[in-house]
């Protein structure tokens, strides 16, 4: 079923679903595009449509072979579409899926490539704020690169920072993916570039774990843990690489590496990591725990369950997913808060036990697919929701003894300042 999105472009084929709209494949006057059409309620959001034009020099602006670029920004009666170039390829949490841990050196060269991305925003001062797997684009069309790694481009820039209008964030209310969430947003500090910088570290150690650092059970002790806990070292991983990824992971945001330094590091790595296997990972188990609240999610139509980026062979289907991301969350109580109800990522568990404290393992599996459900466990919905949550914030706040948990707000324009750990919270 095609569709116009404005008078310029015809969108043809769902790619895939998120928190904020559909990207469809499609074809505008110089070729072929992807759209990324938002969400009806969100089109209909004055206040948003104003931000997104405003956000449009600064998206159009971003060009880098490793940053999927921005061509247009269309508003269109209820329309409100982001054009881009249209990748070909898979998206690295589909790639994650399926092999489970990568080696290091295409973990190494993936993440430099969008380090060398994220350097480029941030100098024009834009900072991403939703770096995770399901955001980085492997480009199979171009050349491959490290251990067999195809590019890496990183996608959906500005769009967390769109959704995030004052009016939907005001009184207490942070978005992003929790098990990426840098410690400063958890505390109400504005986004600055650093929080990329721990997103993209968080990765990472995901790629090489094959689970997150403080992943698992409520987003609300997932977000304490961002805070309160330090990053358990990876058995086998080289020191030097270890280092970087601490570093990375501080949770003061002025001890971070920036963007370009971090690239040119994991680069001088990659020789040193040639041949080198996945690492022989056990992923930490926890107690058994009760099932964390969902919100009820209407199934989505058969078609827009199917998400990726392109299919090589034409007329295949695109990689499979059936993950709605986009979750308003009740709010936690105190006791999920301190982490105590659900536990933590990183208890003892029986051997041959998944990790029932990983949202990746928890019950409820996909319902479409070609992987199907992983054993005990889990939608990417849960994984990898976006998470709006509320006034819980005071609870955190209280249950952490940290600073408040407010609106996140812009602040992207300016780079971390090298000493600034405690700089004041928005208003
Ligand atoms: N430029 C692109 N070219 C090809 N495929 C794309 C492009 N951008 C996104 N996709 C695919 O479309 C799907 C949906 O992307 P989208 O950005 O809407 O969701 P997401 O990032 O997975 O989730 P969320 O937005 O909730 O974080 C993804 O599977 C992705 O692979």
């Amino acid at each position: 079923m095609a569709r116009n999105i404005g008078s310029r472009y015809t969108a043809h084929q769902i790619l895939g679903r998120g928190s904020a709209g559909t990207v469809w494949a499609g074809e505008g006057p110089d070729g072929p595009v992807a759209v990324k059409l938002l969400r009806e309620d969100l089109a209909s959001d004055q206040e948003l449509v104003g931000r997104f034009v405003q956000e449009r020099t600064a998206l159009l602006g971003l060009d880098h072979p490793h940053i999927v670029g921005v061509r247009d920004l269309v508003v269109d009666g209820n329309d409100l579409a982001l054009v881009m170039d249209l990748i070909r390829g898979t998206d690295l949490r589909t790639r994650l899926d399926r092999e489970r841990r990568l080696a290091p050196e295409a973990a190494v060269a993936i993440v430099a490539d969008v380090a060398d991305g994220l350097a480029v925003a941030h100098k024009a001062g834009v900072v991403h704020r939703d770096v995770k797997p399901e955001n980085i684009l492997l480009d199979m069309e171009g050349p491959l690169g490290p251990a067999g790694s195809h590019p890496a481009l990183l996608t959906d820039f500005g769009v967390a920072k769109l959704i995030d209008t004052p009016r939907r964030t005001k009184s207490s209310r942070i978005i992003g993916t929790p098990d990426y969430l840098a410690p400063e947003i958890v505390e109400g500090l504005p986004p600055r570039a650093a929080v990329d910088i721990y997103a993209l570290a968080t990765v990472l150690y995901e790629l090489l774990a094959g689970f997150t650092p403080f992943g698992g059970g409520h987003p609300g002790a997932v977000l304490r843990r961002h805070v309160t806990e330090t990053v358990v070292p990876l058995p086998g991983i080289p020191d030097e690489l270890w280092q970087l990824i601490v570093q990375c992971l501080a949770k003061a945001p002025a001890s971070r590496l920036r963007a370009s330094e971090l690239g040119v590091r994991l680069r001088e790595l990659l020789p040193m990591l040639a041949g080198m296997p996945p690492l022989d990972v056990d992923e930490p188990g926890t107690e058994p725990q009760p099932e964390p609240y969902r919100e009820p999610t209407p199934e989505p139509a058969a078609e827009a369950r199917r998400r990726g980026a392109v299919p090589l062979v034409p007329g295949a289907a695109p990689a499979d997913s059936n993950r709605d991301t986009h979750t308003s969350m009740r709010v936690p109580a105190p006791d999920e808060l301190a982490g105590g109800a659900h536990g933590t990522a990183r208890a003892p568990r029986a051997p041959g036990q998944p990790r029932p404290g990983s949202a990746r393992n928890k019950a409820g599996g996909r319902t479409s697919g070609a992987s199907g459900p992983r054993p005990g466990g889990v939608s990417r919905a849960v994984r990898k929701r976006r998470i709006t949550l509320g006034v819980a914030g005071l609870a955190l706040a209280a249950a952490l003894g940290v600073g408040g948990w407010l609106a996140v707000g812009d602040g992207e324009s300016t780079p971390p300042a090298r000493d600034s750990r405690h700089s004041t919270p928005t208003p």
